[in-house]
């Protein structure tokens, strides 16, 4: 059976643990690992079935076959290489470190010279399919625009630089509009989607990025449109967002957990 080690045990870690202790995914958990050792014991306490060890990260890397980073994207450009390097296959959700070149370029070279495989879940979106088949022709424009509510963009470093007053916001606010390569750097734990659409289609300069901070919602709203050689697509989804972590959706903890299992199938359906 896959053995699975997860690094980062806040709202996707938790619900992946628990897709496995219900039987949603057929895999072990076999280790955990976060900041906080506390949050580990607590989420292992939670669990039914499962018994996974908390490990050191060095230790977990060692032990299993897949690495689930779904920390932060600091985890990503610390952890990832060393996981590779251990020839392990790593899902990795915060997707926005890949918006260094560099560190982008060495992880899909570790992979190659490894062999493994590293996979990003489409997350908080829906339209990675459409952007993976129509990149097989040209593409001309990729636009994303993500609404949230002001609750939901709390710590962003573009926030805070700008000194802008989230809970003085009334009205629908757009506070950033640029390539996807600076929308990653400015909310990093926002618009980790930005950079699943870089990737599946045109690339972080090309991919155009919105965020606007909207009081009149409770769901975050993620619209994509791309234009190409096969015409043209909008998507649009009004994701609830998770009552632990009101920054991330619950359809990306969905994605992943999909993700696993389409990992695990002899059946691959969809783009
Ligand atoms: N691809 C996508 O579509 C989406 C991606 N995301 C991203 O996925 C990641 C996980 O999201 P979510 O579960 O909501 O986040 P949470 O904040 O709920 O949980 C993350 C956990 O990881 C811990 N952590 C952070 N950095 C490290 C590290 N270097 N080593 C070990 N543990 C670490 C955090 O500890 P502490 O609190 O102490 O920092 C926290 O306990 C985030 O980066 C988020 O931005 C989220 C939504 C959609
Ligand atoms: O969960 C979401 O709505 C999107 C998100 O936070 C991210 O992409 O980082």
């Amino acid at each position: 059976m896959l053995k699975i080690g997860i690094i980062g045990c806040g709202f996707i870690g938790g619900q992946i643990c628990r897709a496995i202790d219900d039987g949603t995914i057929n895999a072990e958990l076999y280790a955990l690992s976060d900041s906080s050792e506390s949050k580990v014991l607590e989420l292992a306490a939670s669990l039914k079935k499962c018994s996974p060890a908390c490990m050191k990260i060095e230790e977990l890397l060692r032990s299993v076959d897949l690495v689930i980073e779904s920390a932060s994207q600091n985890a990503v450009r610390f952890i990832v290489p060393q996981a590779l390097e251990e020839g392990r296959d790593v899902m990795v959700l915060s997707v926005g470190a890949l918006a260094d070149e560099e560190l982008r370029e060495r992880l899909f070279r570790l992979a190659k010279q490894n062999n493994c495989k590293l996979y990003f879940p489409s997350g908080a979106v829906v339209g990675i399919d459409g952007i993976n088949s129509a990149s097989a022709a040209e593409i001309s424009s990729v636009t994303l625009t993500t609404r949230k509510p002001p609750s939901g963009l709390i710590g962003a470093p573009h926030v805070t630089a700008l000194g802008i007053e989230l809970d003085k916001i009334e009205k629908e606010t757009l506070l950033f509009e640029g390539p996807a390569s600076d929308a990653v750097k400015a909310f990093p734990a926002n618009v980790n989607v930005a950079a699943t659409i870089s990737l599946a289609g045109i690339g972080f300069e090309r991919t155009k990025v919105r965020v606007i901070a909207d009081p009149a919602l409770s769901r975050n709203v993620h619209e994509i449109t791309v234009e190409g050689k096969f015409g043209k697509f909008f998507t649009r989804v009004e994701n609830l967002p998770s009552p632990e972590n009101p920054k991330t959706s619950y359809l990306a903890a969905l994605s992943a957990i999909s993700t696993l299992n389409k990992i695990l199938s002899p059946v691959q359906l969809g783009t």
